[in-house]
């Protein structure tokens, strides 16, 4: 299923998760640009990535195992869409009823700055200027997030959110999703959840909304582009109760095979 462009996008600006131009299009940099302006941070010597961990090895695409299909790899769903279109909430709905472990990137991201590190002050500044952490923080994250749950089925909320995301993800993790959800929602409606969410969040305002819808559209549905070319997008109609949206989250989760 190809996912529709609204009209307003241009093409060419969705084929770019990229944007070239000058500094009024700060907003829709992705890590390229941060990783140049944290040089001290991020590029200290990285070490050689480990062979996979044993768990991390479930993980590996087509691996079969050798206890009797044990450590196959768990079906992972990442599950898409723009800035209060209902992720957090069908996701919590979702792993209680079909049995998903839940990662949140942007919890794991904001546990990381509860933790008062100095990347933990780095990712605070991205996320209150609206825009993407780098790639490199990320994804490991996630990487150890999934290592340490034994759950047979992970929901992956709010990643990838740009192209780097996800070249990153399948270069870490050596894995890709079984399914993308997309919560398809209209940006009045997403503004006025945001503004009404009332959990403290530093860039639920009206400044860093606007940036974050901005980003959405340039980085994010590039990526749902690229899933919906192979077949694995499926695109949910995010308005309504959340009940309702609910009864098209189970029609998908219950028609899949695990
Ligand atoms: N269908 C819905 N109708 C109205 N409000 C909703 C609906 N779904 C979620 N919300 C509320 O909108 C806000 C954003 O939802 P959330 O699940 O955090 O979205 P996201 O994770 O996509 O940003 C929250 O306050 C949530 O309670
Ligand atoms: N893959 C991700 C996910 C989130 N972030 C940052 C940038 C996002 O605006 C914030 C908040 O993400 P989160 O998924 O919690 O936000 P929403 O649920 O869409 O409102 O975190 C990121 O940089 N990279
Ligand atoms: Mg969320």
């Amino acid at each position: 299923m190809v996912v529709e462009k609204k009209k307003k996008r241009g093409k060419s600006e969705a084929a770019d998760p990229q944007p070239r131009g000058g500094g009024s299009r700060d907003h829709l940099l992705c890590d390229t640009m941060w990783r140049r302006r944290v040089g001290a941070l991020l590029l200290r010597p990285r070490s050689p990535l480990p062979p996979p961990s044993s768990t991390l090895r479930r993980h590996l695409p087509d691996h079969q195992g050798s206890d009797g299909g044990n450590s196959r790899k768990p079906f992972i769903a990442f599950v898409l869409g723009g800035p209060g279109s209902g992720k957090g909430t069908q996701c919590a709905r979702i792993a209680s009823d079909y049995g998903f472990a839940h990662l949140s990137a942007g919890d794991l991201l904001r546990n990381e700055i509860s933790s008062g590190t100095e990347k933990g002050e780095l990712i605070l500044d991205i996320i209150k200027q609206g825009k993407i952490v780098p790639s490199e923080i990320t994804v490991e994250l996630i990487r150890k997030a999934m290592e340490s749950t034994d759950a047979k089925r992970v929901l992956i909320d709010g990643f990838p959110r740009c192209e780097e995301n996800r070249i990153a993800f399948e270069r870490i993790t050596g894995t890709e999703p079984d399914l993308v959800v997309f919560f398809d929602c209209p940006e009045d409606e997403m503004v006025k959840r945001l503004l009404g969410r009332n959990q403290g969040r530093v860039d639920d305002n009206i400044e860093t909304i606007k940036k974050r819808l901005k980003v959405f559209e340039s980085l994010n549905i590039p990526v749902i582009d690229y899933y919906s070319s192979r077949g694995k997008v499926h695109k949910i109609n995010a308005t309504g109760t959340e009940q309702e949206i609910f009864g098209a989250v189970r029609k998908l989760f219950s028609s899949l095979r695990f």
